[in-house]
């Protein structure tokens, strides 16, 4: 089932008819599990039957709300070839966002940069700003000297069509494949020069970064907006340090995006903007322009806000234990949501209609201009170009703002105060709602009623850096988890505000998303009780021989199936099906940190803050996490409630299996039996990476 445009193509799944048969059938047989709870189960002692029916309530709900991921998944391809000449094609302007240069290389940031400047897009289209949230001196060094490289590597990419625009990836042995078919001896000879050059650029800025002064983060300093490039028949390039002030609100990374869509307003006002963050590069120049296909396609341009890339990793091992590139994220959920009203935000990647986040629905006219000062605050530069942008004439012609007025508006436009008294936040620009500004600016987007799209095309378009140990994982899953759980009980709840403005499926997926940490709850009881019922020889299951075990039988095989086909038919193995149950449980289990953070949070004893990943990365882990190896340095606390549950379930294991051996009631402890050996079998690793760590520190 295809449906064409103009400009791309939607595919719904072709299975959607037997996986939708597949829900109804899993639907009713949840209904029979809780009717046997509920009447007939008259064997299970009062205290684990409370406990185990409220796991399995709550296990049914997240499965329900998980269903709508499922319901029609679609799809999506561009066609390049019905783009408008590169004349016609409208501004785009690429924000990229760093912090701290000991936790994001600099090197790394600037590979970002000439990534950005290397998009095949026409260059007096293009802009590229660099936010330094840091204000540190290497950053700014580094943008420089990026830029200066970008002079010579832009002619050279365009001279030879060259696709791996990412210098490092270009002078690496992947990116070999890519020029293997020039080898003329010009070729080399270019390529030669500019690999000196290269070279150079990255011993000037090692040098310069290896001064203390020069890495230190500023916390305390007035705005800072440099031009870094704006020679004619290359893209404009900016750097941006927004004013702080230890004692005023900085918003983290929304804070920064929104300074950055203010300050390129007066500067560039491209009608679109994409987002990547400094841990990220373009590995396809295309991809504005696939982009495109979304945002000039007659039939979707006025209900498309973003176009989200799949955020991918260079750095997975094939093995990936720890599930880094979060298949079930950008494989089934997004495109699960993509069939309804489109996938949500995820920060990176991601293109975006600047009119969609400023002007709030798709149906509001220019409310938000009438009333412009309270909206948007002060600035009369950045509404003239707000104006602009919705198509509204320059009224004030003949006095242009010279360059020298520009930088000094921007400078406001970046200050810690511009958005008291103002919507920046609120209903304009990136929300600060929750700390996870990416995800909750598009659940905003969606439920004013705006579309997007997802693209997930063969070359990955933006590739990142994954953590390779557990804790940066762990670190980053109780602050994604967190943050969401606080939307859950805002008053911007999926189950309330989402459902009175969203189309219900859509609505169920937001609703999973902020209640996906119970699942912790799910398994400390599931991963506790049955075990020590079966030490005693309590049973909490039907007897194999009862028909009312088929009930926990098919639910149970049915979840697997389900996942099963979802791997494979993503490309993926029974290994890693396997493999991402266990490390599904293990996050599962942590997650409860994430309701405890989000508790303190919201009872105010801790501040709201959001920690930023590490993405200098160990040789040592590095290294444990090719061969596929756990590594648990530095997670011990994040590893604690797992750890209490193995020990559980082996001690119940040879201790219930002595009972059992004894006195034989294999029939009603069977449920028990399977339950604590496939807990066993499926976290042995997870043990064997403990025993690791325990021998080395011992
Ligand atoms: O005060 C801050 C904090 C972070 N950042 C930048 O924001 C980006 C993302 O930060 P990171 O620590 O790498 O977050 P992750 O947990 O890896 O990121 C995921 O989650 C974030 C929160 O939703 C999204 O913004 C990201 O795009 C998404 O990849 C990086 O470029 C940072 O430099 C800032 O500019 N200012
Ligand atoms: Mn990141």
């Amino acid at each position: 089932m295809a449906r064409t445009l103009t400009l791309h193509t939607e595919t719904v799944q072709s299975w959607l008819f037997l996986s939708r048969l597949h829900i109804l059938s899993h639907l009713v047989v949840v209904f029979s599990l809780f009717y046997y709870r509920l009447i007939r189960d008259t064997t299970t002692p009062t205290l684990p039957w409370i406990f185990l029916t409220t796991a399995e309530f709550i296990l049914s709900m997240l499965w329900f709300f998980n269903q709508a991921f499922r319901w029609r998944p679609v799809s999506r391809s561009v066609k390049l070839e019905n783009l408008p000449l590169d004349a016609n094609l409208p501004r785009l302007d690429i924000f990229i966002c760093t912090l701290d240069p000991e936790k994001e290389p600099t090197i790394d940031v600037m590979e970002t940069i000439i990534s950005a400047i290397a998009m095949d897009y026409p260059p007096n289209k293009l802009a590229v700003y660099l936010s330094d949230d840091g204000g540190c001196p290497v950053t700014l060094y580094g943008i420089k000297e990026a830029s200066e490289f970008a002079k010579v590597w832009l002619p050279f990419c365009n001279k030879y069509g060259i696709k791996s625009r990412t210098p490092k990836v270009f002078f690496s042995s992947t990116g070999e494949d890519d020029h293997q078919f020039i080898r003329t001896r010009e070729f080399r000879e270019e390529q030669e020069e500019i690999k000196a050059k290269y070279e150079e650029m990255q011993n000037n800025v090692q040098k310069f970064g290896s001064e203390p002064q020069n890495i230190r983060l500023v916390n305390d300093r007035p705005a800072r907006i440099e031009i870094i490039n704006e020679e004619e028949k290359t893209p404009l390039v900016v750097y941006v340090c927004r004013e702080r002030r230890p004692s005023l609100p900085h918003k983290f990374k929304g804070g920064a995006l929104n300074t950055l869509l203010r300050v390129s307003g007066i500067l560039s006002n491209g009608g679109y903007v994409l987002v990547v963050d400094c841990d990220m590069f373009c590995n396809d120049p295309s991809s504005a322009k696939q982009a495109m296909c979304f945002f000039l396609d007659p039939h979707t341009s006025n209900s498309i806000s973003f176009v989200q890339f799949p955020q991918m990793f260079y750095n997975l091992s094939n093995k990936d234990i720890y599930d880094n590139q979060s298949r079930t994220a950008f494989k089934t959920m997004w495109q699960g949501m993509d069939g309804l009203r489109g996938p949500g935000l995820s920060g990176s990647g991601n293109y975006l209609n600047r009119t969609c986040l400023l002007f709030g629905g798709p149906n509001e006219k220019d409310d938000y201009l009438v009333d412009a000062l309270n909206y948007f605050g002060k600035s009369t530069m950045l509404i003239e170009s707000l104006k602009t942008i919705r198509g509204h004439h320059q009224t004030t012609k003949n006095n242009i703002p010279t360059r020298d007025e520009i930088l000094r508006e921007a400078q406001l436009l970046a200050s810690s105060s511009y958005e008291t008294n103002t919507k920046w936040g609120t209903q304009v620009g990136f929300s600060y709602v929750i700390l996870l500004e990416s995800t909750v600016t598009g659940y905003f987007l969606h439920s004013r009623g705006w579309r997007s799209a997802y693209l997930y095309p063969k070359r990955p378009c933006f590739l990142g850096c994954a953590p390779t140990d557990i804790k940066e994982g762990m670190l980053q899953l109780v602050k994604w988890l967190s943050e969401l759980c606080l939307l859950g009980i805002s008053k911007y709840s999926p189950f309330t505000y989402g459902f009175s403005t969203m189309p219900f499926f859509h609505a169920l997926t937001f609703c999973f998303l902020a209640t996906s940490s119970l699942y912790s709850i799910v398994f400390i009881i599931y991963g506790i009780l049955p075990q020590i019922c079966f030490f005693q020889g309590i049973p909490v299951f039907p007897k194999v021989t009862d028909p009312w075990f088929a009930v926990f039988a098919f639910l149970y095989i049915a979840t697997q199936i389900q996942h099963l086909i979802e791997v494979l038919s993503g490309g993926g193995s029974v290994r890693m099906w396997w493999d991402e149950q266990r490390i599904w449980i293990l996050k599962s289990v942590t997650s409860i940190f994430a309701i405890i953070e989000a508790m303190k949070k919201g009872l105010g004893l801790k501040k709201r803050r959001i920690s930023l990943s590490n993405k200098a990365l160990e040789k040592e882990s590095v290294k444990k996490y090719e061969e596929g190896r756990f590594n648990f340095e530095g997670a011990a606390m994040y590893m604690s409630p797992m750890v209490v549950l193995l020990i559980v379930n082996i001690v119940s294991f040879f201790g219930g299996l002595w009972r059992l051996l004894k006195v034989k009631d294999f029939e009603e402890m069977f449920g028990q039996l399977f339950l604590l050996s496939y807990i066993i079998v499926l976290s042995y690793p997870i043990v064997e990476g403990i025993l690791t760590m325990k021998s080395k520190s011992g």
